[in-house]
């Protein structure tokens, strides 16, 4: 099958530089996709977008090209639930890699633990409007409910102005909460305002939420972007992100997010993206829990 790109589509950027910064030996990309390739793989038909096609082995060269060890692979939603794509980028990652699935409630014991055995630990909930239809809470509740016993996780992504409205259901959730892109706040406000203190309180309260301080590329809104060589790139999501990884150092990860889907302005150097980890992770401790320590004990807890 072959798919024609959604207009506007902007590709992942080719020969990424080198990072400055040089990650602790050890970390996990614990935020990127796969896409397709289509033709092997093909989108989802409720899918919202169509990508470029971003394939596993172009996953793992960005891994060694950027000095990381592992990935962790997210269901992107131009797949759907259907999941063939990034258990396949899984089963061939020689063990460094564990995905996140989206399914439904039809889903059967045997296939949770097929994706189980081939590396899954998580499912992902979203409720960002333009990506996913509405799924009914009650489904999302009882797969939550199953994927417990399998030892998974709930990753969530969802927009700063639904928390209030989403509060209940997420803290009521059984399991571990993985919050994706810090619930996206709106870096136009304050740090210290109302919207970005109750993503905090939602943190401090509850102490199985986790969040990736990941897409500063998505979040950012004066810049400036992640291209030619700029080390103080999207300042602006800098002290958001850095407060989160100060107050709750252990429950932090970090991804690309690579191949960037659906950005409209840039798409960012992701060697230049490595360097911006320092900026939100100040110390040596702090950037070794949010690459190594964390995502191991979530991802590949049998290591640690
Ligand atoms: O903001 C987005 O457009 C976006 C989309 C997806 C996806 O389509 O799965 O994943 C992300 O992490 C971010």
């Amino acid at each position: 099958m072959t798919f024609e790109k959604t207009p506007g589509w902007l590709d992942w950027y080719a020969n990424p530089s080198k990072p400055r910064f040089k990650v602790p030996a050890g970390s996990v990309d614990a935020h990127c996709h796969v896409f397709g390739p289509g033709a092997e793989f093909p989108f989802a038909p409720e899918r919202k977008y169509t990508p470029c096609d971003a394939s596993k082995q172009q996953l793992y060269a960005l891994r060694d090209h950027l000095g990381f060890a592992r990935n962790v692979v997210v269901q992107a939603t131009c797949h759907g639930a259907d999941n063939r794509a990034m258990v396949d980028a899984l089963v061939h990652s020689n063990g460094r890699a564990r995905g996140v699935a989206t399914v439904k409630r039809s889903v059967s014991d045997a296939e949770l633990q097929a994706m189980h055995d081939s590396g899954v630990r998580g499912v992902r909930f979203n409720f960002v409007k333009r990506l996913v239809d509405f799924t009914p809470k009650d489904e999302l509740v009882e797969i939550a409910e199953r994927i417990k016993t399998l030892g998974w996780h709930v990753v969530i992504y969802f927009e700063a102005v639904d928390l209030p409205e989403l509060w209940d259901f997420f803290t009521a959730l059984p399991t571990t909460i993985v919050v994706d892109h810090m619930g996206r706040p709106d870096v136009g406000k304050p740090v210290d305002g109302p919207e970005f203190e109750l993503f905090v309180r939602f943190m401090r309260e509850h102490s199985n939420v986790w969040s990736k301080v990941s897409c500063p590329e998505r979040l950012s809104v004066s810049g400036p972007p992640a291209l030619h060589g700029e080390q103080h790139a999207y300042r602006d999501v800098v002290p958001f992100a850095r407060r989160i990884v100060e107050s709750f150092p252990d429950r932090v990860l970090w991804g690309t997010d690579w191949p960037h889907p659906n950005l409209k302005d840039h798409m960012p150097d992701d060697g230049l993206l490595v360097d911006f980890i320092p900026h939100i992770a100040p110390t040596a401790e702090l950037q070794r829990k949010l690459l190594v320590d964390n995502p191991m004990r979530l991802y590949w807890p049998e290591e640690t």
